[in-house]
């Protein structure tokens, strides 16, 4: 199957590829269609749903699958969060949510000031470029999963879901 994916984020590439290693897949550039940074599920959820149709609408594949990051808030605690979509060439889109695991409560503050979390992350654990490795999961998990292993989850929910879909 041909396989786009609506990012170049090789933390996202990566995981698509480890999940569907058959298949020929293509990291591109397309728009999420929300905020920059997404600051809640809806938001999230709404975002990789963009990019998974926009892979489909805007080149020849057999599925677009998109991956979104955002932050949510739960009781007055905040949260990172992640979803994904696949997006396939006969109208079929199917969802899946990823792992939240809880920030810092002075993150907000930043978030308010109109950080994204990408950038709060590098000046956090005075690292380059958090969001394409280990990621916030990596950072708050002591490394013990990465944004990409994270991903590879929600991926396989969607994989899972569409072949069920295909029976
Ligand atoms: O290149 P794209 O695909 O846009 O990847 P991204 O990581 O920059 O963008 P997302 O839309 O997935 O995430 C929205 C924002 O939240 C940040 N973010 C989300 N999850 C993160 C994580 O686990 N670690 C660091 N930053 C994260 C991200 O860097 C963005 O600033």
């Amino acid at each position: 199957m041909k396989i786009l994916i609506g990012s170049k984020n090789p933390a996202k590439i990566d995981a698509v590829g480890s999940v569907f290693n058959n298949d020929n897949i293509t990291g591109i550039e397309v728009p999420s269609q929300v905020s920059a940074q997404p600051v809640t599920d809806e938001e999230t959820r709404r975002g990789a749903i963009n990019r998974a149709w926009r892979c489909v609408s805007e080149s020849t594949c057999d599925i677009g699958i998109g991956l979104e990051g955002g932050v949510m808030t739960l009781d007055g605690q905040l949260y990172v969060t992640n979803w994904g979509a696949l997006a396939s060439y006969d109208g079929t889109i199917i969802t899946a949510g990823g792992a939240r695991i809880q920030l810092p409560h002075n993150f907000s503050a930043k978030l308010n000031q109109g950080l994204e979390l990408g950038d709060i992350m590098d000046e956090y654990a005075k690292r380059q470029d958090v969001r394409k490795k280990e990621g916030a999961i990596g950072i708050f998990t002591n490394e013990l999963i990465s944004r990409k292993e994270m991903f590879v989850h929600v991926v396989k929910l969607l994989k899972g879901q569409y072949n069920f879909s295909q029976k």
